[in-house]
């Protein structure tokens, strides 16, 4: 078959209401309708081009993604984009750029940690991009003070830097704070005096995230001017002397509280993408399994293929979902801090730590699940998956190594235990450690398959898994003398004490969203599949966790993974619409497998003649290495 639409047998199948699926999708009509119009726009522009980053080298690669970084800051100013639509322009440019950055952390920075003063003096300037900024945390060797080395947009481009360092006042030690630095010259951009400045080195995968110039910054008696040091939570005054305000230490880490909610957000975005490339393929793709000379069998049919794929695409629904829940969270936990009120930072740190190291450990495993299950197709670049993967698995490492996150969930739970005696009451996502009794001894009533799609038995079974394993973590802890020691032993259970935990904040959101009005022939009942296929994926997973505090029996999880095989029955016919939800234009996928027509093997066959290695029958070095052996065999076969 040439031509048309080759899924439109499948189209045909979906039980629901493929647009009103992409409002849900997109947040809102409005978020839809900005996200359709602007990705249009970029694909259909050729500056925009992106299927030929894995052939250029390092450098060319760079220069070009400069060429698109200015293009599109031409484009946003010629077609006055508002922040929201600048910010989609950018997202789907789908190019790691400096500009991330200078919009991503450089500014909130400012924002969160700059006095009024400070922001009046230099937001103005960042906005116009008569300045562009990065963040400079992270240093060579830990707590160094020798180099920064990883931060992005530093190697080559920033010409101001938001630096983090130790403040020392009358030999006095304060701790990290932040200071705004200018790094380059704004006429030539030479680095200023006292500043050594470079890019860090090729990275993971071909074209990915080396369209980043990740830097290295040392400085060499380097003076900040005083009113350069970001003073809201802190100041130093013209004499020297050093006071705080009236605010928590822990405000100088909230770009990071920031950069951790979009994280998640952006899980859900990578995710998709990849689901969306395997889901379509797994419905073009056929192999044996005919019966009486009919065609052969689609692979989205295996039901192997299917329990590898249907958990990743619910996944992607479930990270969509928390990741909104989260946005909401830091809205309403900033609006909070700028009224003095501080009590659900420590919530909102915890959240944002365990969701973003939760979200992108799944992500990243995801892609490279989808790649395989795309056979021998996923692993060339024409395919996507091989770049998504090199550019989306550093997210599990950068803003805070997971692991190392799931450690600050772990402390957040073992806190609240400990307050519970004293007889404070925990909220939010914690509210069920409030019920710590009940869920200590509680028996779950699954009897049979069906009960397990009751959302008050799975509620109840996530809720009892994690509040006992956090318990049996906080009364190990108890027989160490010295907690930090105890902390440190025990830190593997406390890392899955910490997954439980995560995997119930997703599955409640997931539930709660369901528990809204949503429109749309047959959408609720979707996602109503979507929300048990990841809850008992997860259970099924991890059933040995339920299993062991006792929270299940053998036979319920038994139950959970009859139920786990119907759920993936009913999703099968609405696959292919559910990923068209997600609305994805085939600029933005870059993938052959993934394509909206389905017409694979043609346009993989014609990709392959664009190969650079292509454009000779005969290869380069054939006359220098393959001809002269081939002559020498010869001869020793005539010996
Ligand atoms: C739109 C976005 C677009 C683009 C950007 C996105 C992607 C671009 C790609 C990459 C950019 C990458 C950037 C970076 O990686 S920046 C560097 C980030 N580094 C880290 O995340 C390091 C991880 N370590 C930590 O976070 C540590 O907590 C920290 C180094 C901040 C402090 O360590 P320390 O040992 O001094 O203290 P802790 O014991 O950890 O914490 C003390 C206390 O403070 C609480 N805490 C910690 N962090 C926060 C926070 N962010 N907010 C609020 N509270 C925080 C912690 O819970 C402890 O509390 P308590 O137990 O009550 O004392
Ligand atoms: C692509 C990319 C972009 C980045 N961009 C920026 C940027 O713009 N600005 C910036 O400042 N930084 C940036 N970073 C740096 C990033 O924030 C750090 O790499 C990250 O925080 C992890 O720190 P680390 O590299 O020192 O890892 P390490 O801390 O050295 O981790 C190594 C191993 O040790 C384990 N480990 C470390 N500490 C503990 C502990 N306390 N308990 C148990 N295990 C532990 C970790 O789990 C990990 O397995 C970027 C990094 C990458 C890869």
């Amino acid at each position: 078959m040439e031509g048309g639409d080759h899924l439109a047998h499948e189209r045909k199948k979906a039980q629901f209401d493929v647009e009103a699926m992409k409002i849900v999708w997109a947040g809102s009509r409005h978020a839809f309708e900005v996200s359709d119009r602007i990705s249009k726009l970029v694909a259909s522009d050729p500056a925009f081009r992106k299927d030929n980053r894995p052939m250029l080298s390092r450098k060319e690669l760079f220069k070009n993604t400069l060429r698109k970084a200015a293009y599109a800051w031409k484009r946003i100013i010629e077609l006055r984009l508002s922040e929201e639509e600048a910010s989609k322009l950018r997202f789907y440019v789908d190019e790691p750029a400096f500009t991330d950055l200078h919009w991503g952390m450089f500014l909130p920075a400012i924002k969160g940690q700059g006095t009024e003063e400070q922001q009046q003096k230099w937001l103005p300037l960042a906005y116009k991009m008569q300045i562009i900024g990065c963040y400079a945390q992270t240093e060579l060797g830990h707590g160094s003070n020798s180099s920064k080395w990883w931060p992005g947009g530093l190697g080559k481009i920033s010409t101001h830097a938001v630096v983090y360092a130790r403040l020392i006042t009358d030999g006095q030690d304060h701790g990290v704070h932040g200071f705004i630095v200018q790094l380059r010259s704004l006429d030539d951009h030479s680095p200023l005096p006292g500043i050594t400045v470079g890019d860090i080195g090729m990275k993971f995968g071909n074209g990915a995230y080396n369209t980043m110039d990740n830097g290295v910054l040392r400085f060499d008696h380097v003076r900040i001017p005083r009113d350069q040091m970001l003073m809201k939570v802190s100041q130093v005054s013209r004499e020297g002397k050093y006071s705080q305000s009236n605010v928590p230490r822990q405000l100088v880490y909230g770009t990071m509280v920031f950069v951790r909610q979009t994280i998640v957000a952006d899980a859900s975005c990578a995710l998709s993408r990849a689901v969306c490339i395997a889901t379509r393929y797994s419905a073009v793709r056929r192999q044996f399994g005919s019966q009486n000379g009919g065609p052969e069998t689609q692979v989205i049919d295996y039901k192997t293929q299917q329990s590898r794929l249907f958990p990743l695409l619910a996944s992607a629904y479930a990270f969509r979902f928390v990741g909104e829940w989260l946005k909401w969270l830091y809205t309403d936990v900033t609006q909070r801090l700028q009224a003095n009120d501080f009590s659900t930072l420590p919530e909102a740190h915890a959240c944002t730590a365990g969701l973003k190291s939760l979200t992108t450990a799944a992500t990243a495993d995801g892609i490279e699940e989808c790649r395989k299950l795309c056979g021998g197709h996923g692993y060339l670049c024409s395919s996507g998956l091989p770049e998504l993967f090199a550019v989306y698995v550093p997210a599990c490492t950068y803003e805070g190594d997971n692991t190392v996150l799931l450690l600050q969930v772990a402390r957040f739970l073992v806190k609240t235990l400990s307050q519970l005696g004293s007889g404070k009451q925990p909220v939010g996502t914690t509210a069920y450690m409030g019920q710590v009794e009940h869920l200590m001894q509680c028996h779950c009533n699954v009897q049979k398959a069906e009960d397990w799609l009751k959302p008050a038995v799975i509620l109840e079974a996530f809720e009892a898994r994690s509040a006992r394993m956090s318990v049996a973590c906080a009364k190990n802890l108890s027989k160490f003398t010295n907690p930090e020691e105890g902390f440190a032993e025990l830190s593997g259970d406390l890392v899955e004490a910490a997954i439980a935990h995560c995997q119930l904040i997703i599955v409640s959101k997931f539930i709660e969203k369901l528990q809204q009005d949503i429109p749309g022939k047959g959408v609720k009942q979707q996602l109503g599949v979507l929300c048990n296929i990841y809850a008992l994926f997860l259970l099924h997973k991890h059933q040995g966790d339920f299993l062991s505090t006792g929270c299940i029996t053998p036979k319920q999880a038994y139950l959970a993974n009859e139920q786990l095989r119907a759920l993936y029955s009913q999703a099968r016919p609405n696959a292919i619409a559910l990923v068209d939800a997600f609305n994805y234009t085939d600029h933005y996928l870059g993938s052959i497998l993934g394509c909206y027509d389905g017409n694979v093997y043609p346009k993989l066959y014609e990709a392959a003649w664009k190969d650079p290695l292509n454009d000779s029958v005969v290869p380069d070095g054939y006359r220098e290495y393959i001809w002269p052996m081939l002559k020498q065999q010869l001869r020793t076969a005539r010996l």
